[in-house]
């Protein structure tokens, strides 16, 4: 269980913060997406929860004891994809897989292989497009076999095409592995595909809706239930962006 309890981010020279008594759970194994305005602290939310950025206030718990990134496996996505601009794709990948402790080699190829890189695996990230150094980040958490995977848009740099290979991948190595994950995405179709529950963040960081979503995993689910689910969905965050515009 993830546990987040009225935690607060500040950014020095801000006069308010950004996320202000964030309090929410999610349960082992459980995939949260956030969404919500460009703005309003799921970037800032996912690197509170990374352990990146300290919080001004209050506490993130993983199964019981406080987050520790020392001793948590957390695989991360950031934004800027984060790969060591020195080691080549293959050495990214395994490196961050040893430092958990799993070897990852004989997964890496056929990993990447899925993920349409199996060919860019000795190049430096230099040489690569931000859609493959996208995916390269994605190989990488993903060999680590996090028990926590914080994903920050993880799939924006990629063609719709691609996208949907990278997200169907994504959702299946997730769902074998168990781990806890939240993925932040600007894209509602997204959110309803890999998430159990989709949070929309509004004012000051704070959910203005949380959502389970009966159709996680489901690829093209249609009929009227869908239908009304996801228009509610969309307005809530039309209604979040308002809200921030006018705060
Ligand atoms: N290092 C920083 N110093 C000061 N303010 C910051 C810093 N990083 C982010 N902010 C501010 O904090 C707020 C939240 O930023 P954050 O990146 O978390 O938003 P976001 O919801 O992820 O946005 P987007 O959807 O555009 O990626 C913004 O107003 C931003 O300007």
């Amino acid at each position: 269980m993830l546990e987040v309890e009225n935690l607060t981010a500040r950014y020095p020279r801000a006069s308010r913060p950004v996320i202000d008594g964030l309090s929410f759970s999610l349960g082992e194994g459980g995939l949260l997406a956030l969404l919500g305005p460009s703005g309003c602290g799921k970037t800032t939310l996912v690197n509170l929860l990374a352990g990146v950025l300290p919080p001004a206030g209050g506490s993130v718990r993983f199964c019981g004891a406080p987050l520790s990134p020392r001793d948590t496996a957390i695989g991360l996505i950031p934004q800027s994809y984060g790969l060591l601009p020195w080691k080549t794709v293959r050495e990214n990948c395994l490196f961050c897989a040893r430092l958990r402790g799993a070897s990852g080699e004989r997964e890496l190829d056929a990993l990447c292989a899925r993920l349409g890189i199996g060919g860019l695996l000795d190049r430096h990230p230099r040489e690569l497009s931000g859609g493959q150094a996208q995916r390269a980040a994605l190989a990488r958490a993903l060999l680590m076999k996090p028990r926590l995977l914080l994903m920050d848009e993880p799939f924006a740099a990629l063609d719709a095409a691609a996208a949907d290979r990278a997200r169907r991948l994504c959702f299946e190595l997730w769902r074998d592995s168990g781990a806890t994950a939240v993925v932040v995405t600007h894209r509602p179709e997204e959110a309803l595909y890999l998430a159990g529950q989709i949070a929309v963040m509004g004012k000051r960081g704070r959910f203005a809706r949380l959502l389970e979503n009966p159709w996680q995993g489901l690829p093209e689910p249609g009929g009227p239930d869908f239908e009304a689910f996801s228009h509610e969905l969309r307005r809530e965050i039309l209604l979040a962006a308002g809200e921030e515009a006018a705060s």
